[in-house]
């Protein structure tokens, strides 16, 4: 089990007009990944999940709070001794070709890592290439046709295998899926996300999924947690299915929306929600941070911040102080 408590990351932006302006990833967030378990985070670009994600997987350094790695406490550990735990956490890029190396064929690819564990682990060199195979096999390849080949004569789905097969061979964890399946030709991705899930209940491996498409998170399985960020906070979590069919905070309405904008059907004649590029984000971090996008804000989310829980009327937890169905037109799912 993974868990974060309170994470928070501040970048200092270095070049182009904004150079030396504080950008807040992450403004203290608490997260829990059980062990063969599904989340998902969901929001819009730039909001953070990818700076949580690589944090988890241990290729981002973190400001302040705490990640604890099946019971071991990172901060109690020097940086050496943290990265056997943070390597039983492997990311999983958006794309497959850039993270493969195109002079190296697949077998290549894979001996390297599989030769160290061989020495990790005392094993014989045959097991090498047993495995190799063995892993092929296991992401829905054929080994005697991918293992020859170098990256740029495999399709994009196909690479995408490999680079799944590549982080199997630690034994992970976890794999964290960032966009995983985006730059992959449609008619492939249904294929990764099954065998994503294929590896979650075979394996029991964990799956975090970084996703601005609800479709992805809701995929993966119907026990799997959604957590949805907006500015570097988490505004709603809870079961994916209970928030993508009846989520409360306006922010997740409107990201859920058919629609590109969340009209105020509580409340008609309020103004809709306002897209994040209008707003000037350096200010008004007093109240809730949606509150100037929000058509259903009062004055209490101007001035005070709203904190994540849950109360009795809603499953889920939520960070809003006027949570509440609202009717809004999810996206169709299709769940194979
Ligand atoms: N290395 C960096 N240096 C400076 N700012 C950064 C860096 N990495 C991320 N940021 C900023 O931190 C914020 C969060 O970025 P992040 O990539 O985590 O968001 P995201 O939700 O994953 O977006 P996307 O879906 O576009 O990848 C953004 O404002 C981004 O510009």
């Amino acid at each position: 089990m993974i868990t974060g408590q309170n994470i928070t990351k501040t970048f200092k932006q270095r070049g182009g007009v904004l150079a030396g302006r504080e950008v807040r990833a992450l403004r203290g967030v608490d997260f829990t990944i059980p062990k063969g378990g599904a989340v998902s985070f969901i929001g819009e670009s730039g909001c953070g999940k990818t700076t949580l994600g690589r944090i988890i997987a241990g290729l981002e350094t973190y400001d302040s709070g705490e990640i604890t790695i099946d019971g071991t406490p990172m901060s109690s550990l020097r940086p050496r001794k943290r990265q056997p735990h943070f390597r039983r956490i492997q990311m999983i890029h958006q794309d497959p070709y850039s993270a493969l190396n195109p002079t190296r064929t697949i077998h290549q690819t894979l001996d390297a890592p599989l030769s160290l564990r061989a020495g990790q682990t005392g094993r014989p060199r045959s097991w090498v290439d047993e495995r190799a195979e063995e892993l092929l096999a296991l992401v829905g390849l054929d080994p005697g046709y991918v293992l020859p080949r170098y990256p740029h004569q495999l399709s994009g789905g196909m690479r995408q295998r490999v680079v799944i097969a590549r982080a199997l061979t630690v034994d992970p964890e976890m794999l964290v899926a960032d966009e995983a399946v985006s730059m992959i030709d449609v008619s492939l991705r249904l294929g990764i996300l099954a065998l994503l899930k294929d590896l979650r209940e075979r394996l029991g491996v964990s799956v975090l999924f970084i996703t601005h498409d609800v479709a992805t998170a809701r995929y993966i399985g119907d026990d799997g947690e959604l957590y949805v960020i907006y500015r570097g906070q988490v505004i709603e979590r809870g079961n994916v299915d209970t928030i993508i069919s009846a989520p409360v905070h306006p922010y997740t309405q409107s990201l859920l929306s058919a629609i590109p904008v969340l009209h105020g059907l509580e409340r008609p004649g309020e103004q809709p929600v306002v897209p994040t590029e209008a707003l000037n984000e350096s200010h008004h971090d007093a109240g809730c941070l949606f509150a100037r996008r929000c058509p259903f804000r009062t004055d209490r989310c101007e001035s005070e911040p709203p904190v994540l829980g849950r109360d009795e009327e809603f499953p889920q937890e939520h960070a809003c102080f006027h949570p509440r169905r609202r009717d809004v037109v999810a996206t169709p799912i299709e769940r194979g």
